[in-house]
């Protein structure tokens, strides 16, 4: 499976030039025979989280055919990152997924909402699981704070999820947060990480770049700088079930034990 995290600047509140330049990058990287093609967090309209009401898509509609269509174009999976979505009755954090003939595969949004960067305070936490499946590979989309609970991706990977597809806008004071946990994220579940992050700045953060593909050992395949670009990386599935049977963690697991220790106090 080969991939393509798409590392971008991001312009703050402008869907219509960001849309732009995911048209223009992929046409610079669309001979290269990709699989997957992975976008940031937000990447629309940035954290302008004041102005969702007006600038987020109705119901995803928009971003569900711009990311059909392009599928479509270049005959490739498309993970888009997330998107403002509204409805009538909340904003959400919301990832879709598109296969290559245009069929929009999965939707998940957000569900640890980011106090530090006031998402509480404009979105609704999602209710989905962020299972989704890319050629025939059972995979899991979470966003990015999302990796801070390693329960939740645990629920994924102990259903089969092979690839961990992580989407962001993280920060660069915290760099070796994102580096450490992601790394753990693959050790503990023994599945592939691709982690695609935003690069650049906004009013008010500087963004930490270093998109990430991770093998099931934990080691870095591939991993960007701080400016924007696109990380092209293979990974290869039959890695996964070689360490899952070297280590037999899922085997090994005990959650008769890990249920009554949650309930003690
Ligand atoms: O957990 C962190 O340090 C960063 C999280 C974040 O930036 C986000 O969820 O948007």
């Amino acid at each position: 499976m080969k991939i393509a995290c798409l590392q971008l600047d991001i312009a703050f509140g402008n869907p219509a030039e960001n849309k732009r330049r995911v048209q223009r990058e992929l046409e610079q990287i669309c001979d290269q025979q990709l699989d997957v093609i992975v976008l940031p967090e937000l990447w629309t309209t940035g954290y302008d989280l004041p102005n969702l009401q007006t600038i987020a898509d109705e119901d995803g509609k928009d971003t569900k055919s711009f990311i059909s269509e392009l599928a479509q174009l270049y005959n490739v999976n498309i993970v888009a990152g997330s998107v403002a979505k509204k409805t009538k009755t909340s904003i959400t954090n919301t990832m879709y997924v598109a296969n290559r003939t245009g069929d929009i595969v999965g939707e998940y949004s957000k569900l640890h909402l980011f106090r530090l960067m006031d998402e509480h305070l404009y979105l609704q936490s999602g209710d989905e699981t962020g299972f989704f499946t890319l050629d025939g590979t059972l995979c899991a989309g979470v966003i990015c704070y999302d990796i801070r609970f390693p329960e939740w991706i645990r629920a994924h990977t102990v259903q089969g999820a092979n690839v961990l597809f992580v989407v962001a806008e993280w920060p660069l004071p915290r760099l070796s947060h994102w580096r450490t946990l992601l790394q753990a994220r693959a050790i503990e579940n023994q599945c592939y990480v691709v982690a695609c992050n935003r690069a650049g700045t906004d009013p008010n953060n500087v963004f930490a770049g270093h998109s990430l593909i991770i093998d099931p050992w934990g080691n870095i395949v591939n991993e960007a700088g701080e400016t924007p670009c696109s990380l092209i990386g293979e990974i290869d599935l039959a890695k996964v079930s070689e360490v899952r049977s070297q280590i037999p963690i899922f085997q090994d697991r005990r959650l008769a034990a890990y249920t009554k220790a949650e309930k003690i106090f």
